[in-house]
């Protein structure tokens, strides 16, 4: 079986790296000679004392590591070097973007690949040191006031949170810890340029001072060394070189330079998920929207920052491997391009290296609860990756079946890049360059890891032993003496000579082989299908509890909002009834000023009130008067009367008089008493 060659529209160039196997256990897994050069084939057989004949299946990669390859071997032979000088792209061109990535069963080596050892560098160290290296003098400077951090800011189309190197770590490790974190817009300081590049550089040698979490690059691996990689760059532009990092975890995404771990201020706070989505700036290319970002000037500086990330990455340790990455890791390096002289806009491409969960068996991995659950989320989004991988080499079979790369985070976070852009919008983007490097140890999970083969492997072939001829088997038992005499024929009479029944017997045999090699297929083939099937069941599952959750999420977010909605209205409500009254009482205050005002001036006026009269009461007042005149005129009868027949009167009159004033009632009832007169 020959390589494939790459066709144009495929996805991936894949690596096979086998990584060295404790086990004990019988290797499955058998890399083809290939005669001096890189092997590119490997075959696998079930490791198993099963008497009956096994389907030996073969898969093609680009190239195939064996137990032995060094560090450096892949970083050179996997074809990073020209990823990157991809992205740094050719003078006076845009460059492209290119994606690293590894895939393989937990604990078969990715992160050992990627991110090394304590004593290893791992491939994106090397990456990172080639760019620093490569850009050299032509970096801009990374500090608040540098003339490049507004512009650059500006440039940005992801909505993100840009900070200098300097001040993200200061935030992180200083001891002036900012709680609160940079707004979005920051506004450079001008003039503090030198103070900040001094902090920076002594916060990198002498970190320690300060907190003693914080990475020191010095003790971080060296080797392998990549002085010898020299990429040439445009000589008359200058770069600026971005970093940030995120995580999916249980398919949404977070932000790992947050400094949620690093500060542990917070343990508990709930992490808010990020959206891969068009922004204003990007209407026909999804960004990861809102993301933290770190401008850095040195590889000492990516270095602290990745090893902040890294921090913050959630890990959790499982039955299958003590530091098992339980979610998919990405690590984006954007270069920054423009014209030294002319300072025009700045072009960027992005150097992505993902991390990729492990697949495992739920079994093997002793894995229960919210950890089980996280370990189905992951199969299940590696599945997704398993079908678009496939369509990859479907392809190259002829298919021409569109990539379902929108199921689920992961393989949209992947391959939306893959495709050249549909509208041309902003600037015309070249389909992304990506490798994958599938992991896989030769003594592991049998099962697991021949899964990962199939739809990694740019192609395959099932071949089924042939069962031994039973004619062949009658020969050699028989012995050569008797293969001479066995040349008879059928003859005219119906009779069967030995030679007819060897052939019969030997096309019998032929048939039996190529129906047990169907059977064999058809097996495999089923195991495949119920593997799938079961996948899907499960991704169905987890589907739906994902949708109950996101369904409970946003009645929960509505009911927060409409009752701080409602709330709110009845706050302004309230503050309008109350400025109202408020208003209200002022004017009547007001009106009561004037009226009390126009008051004190009436009296003092001596204003008189006129009130019409009361006829009923005038009557009653005039009868009255007129009783009283009768009255008066019998009393006065009387009082002639008396002062004929009394000797003094006038003593009397005294008397009466003064009575009359004070109650003419009462008086006038007194006198005639005095004067004898009866009611
Ligand atoms: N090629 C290799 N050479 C030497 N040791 C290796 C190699 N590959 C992996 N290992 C060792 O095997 C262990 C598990 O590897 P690693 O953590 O990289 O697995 P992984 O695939 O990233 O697992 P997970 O998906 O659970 O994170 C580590 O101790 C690592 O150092």
């Amino acid at each position: 079986m020959e390589t494939p060659a790459r066709p144009s529209g495929s996805l991936f160039d894949v690596y096979l790296r086998l990584r060295p196997s404790k086990a004990n256990d019988a290797r499955f897994l058998t890399v083809v000679d290939s005669e001096g050069s890189h092997p590119t084939h490997i075959t696998i057989k079930p490791p198993t004392d099963d008497k009956r004949k096994r389907a030996v299946e073969t898969f093609a990669f680009t190239k195939v590591f064996e137990e032995d390859a060094r560090q450096m071997e892949l970083f050179k032979g996997v074809g990073i070097v020209p990823m990157i000088e991809g992205v740094l792209g050719a003078p006076g061109h845009h460059g492209r973007d290119g994606t690293l990535a590894t895939l393989g069963m937990t604990g078969s080596g990715k992160s050992h690949t990627i991110l090394g050892t304590k004593s290893q560098r791992g491939l994106t160290q090397m990456a990172l040191d080639v760019l620093f290296q490569s850009t050299g003098e032509q970096l801009v400077q990374s500090f608040y006031g540098a003339p490049a951090f507004t512009s650059l800011a500006a440039a940005d189309v992801s909505e993100a949170h840009m900070f200098t190197a300097t001040a993200f770590l200061d935030s992180m490790y200083g001891d002036n810890q900012s709680e609160a974190r940079f707004s979005r817009a920051q506004t450079p300081m001008a003039n503090t340029g030198s103070r900040e590049k001094k902090d920076c550089s002594s916060f990198i040698t002498n970190g320690g001072s300060r907190s003693n979490r914080i990475p020191r690059p010095s003790t971080l691996p060296q080797s392998p060394s990549v002085h010898d990689i020299d990429i040439p760059v445009d000589e008359n532009a200058e770069y600026a070189i971005v970093i940030s990092m995120y995580e999916v975890y249980n398919d949404r995404i977070f932000d790992l330079l947050t400094g949620t771990a690093t500060k542990n201020k917070h343990p508990n706070l709930k992490r808010r998920a990020l959206l891969f989505k068009s922004t204003e700036q990007s209407p026909d290319r999804k960004v990861v929207a809102g993301l933290t970002k770190i401008i850095c000037g040195s590889f000492e500086e990516a270095l602290m920052v990745l090893e902040t990330g890294l921090m913050e990455r959630k890990v959790t340790g499982t039955g299958s491997n003590a530091v098992s990455s339980r979610s998919h890791g990405f690590f984006c390096v954007e270069v920054k391009k423009r014209d030294a002289k002319r300072k025009g806009s700045w072009s960027s491409s992005t150097l992505t290296i993902v991390d990729l969960a492990g697949s495992e068996r739920a079994r093997n991995a002793k894995t229960a609860g919210e950890t089980l659950a996280e370990a189905g989320k992951i199969n299940e989004s590696l599945m997704y990756l398993g079908q678009c991988m496939s369509m990859q080499s479907d392809q190259q079979a002829g298919s021409r079946n569109v990539v379902p790369f929108r199921q689920c985070k992961l393989t949209e976070l992947l391959f939306s890049n893959s495709f050249p852009s549909s509208t041309r919008m902003t600037h015309y983007h070249h389909p992304q360059k990506s490798i994958m490097v599938v992991t896989a140890d030769p003594k592991g999970d049998f099962n697991a890891t021949s899964q990962i083969l199939r739809y990694s492997a740019l192609a395959r072939e099932v071949t089924v032993p042939r069962i031994p001829s039973t004619t062949s088997t009658h020969i050699i038992a028989s012995g050569p003496a008797r293969i001479g005499t066995s040349s008879g024929r059928t003859t005219p009479s119906g009779r069967t000579t030995p030679s007819a029944i060897l052939e019969e017997l030997d096309a019998a045999n032929a048939e039996i082989a190529r129906l047990t090699a169907e059977v064999e297929i058809f097996a495999l083939r089923l195991v495949e299908e119920t593997a799938r099937r079961k996948a899907a069941e499960a991704s169905w599952r987890a589907a739906e509890d994902h949708m109950q959750d996101l369904e409970q999420e946003i009645r929960d977010e509505c009911f927060a909002d409409t009752e701080a909605a409602v709330d709110a209205e009845r706050r302004r409500w309230q503050s309008a009834l109350d400025s109202e009254q408020d208003s209200q009482q002022a004017h009547l205050d007001s009106k009561i000023d004037v009226v009390i005002k126009a008051t004190k001036a009436q009296m003092r006026d001596e204003v008189k009130v006129y009130e019409d009269p009361d006829l009923e009461l005038q009557d009653q007042v005039d009868e009255l008067e007129r009783e009283n005149e009768v009255l008066r005129a019998k009393l006065e009868a009387k009082e002639r009367e008396g002062q004929l027949k009394s000797a003094s009167p006038v003593k009397k009159m005294r008397v009466l008089k003064p009575k009359k004033w004070e109650d003419p009632e009462t008086g006038l009832r007194m006198g005639l008493e005095a004067m004898g007169f009866e009611e």
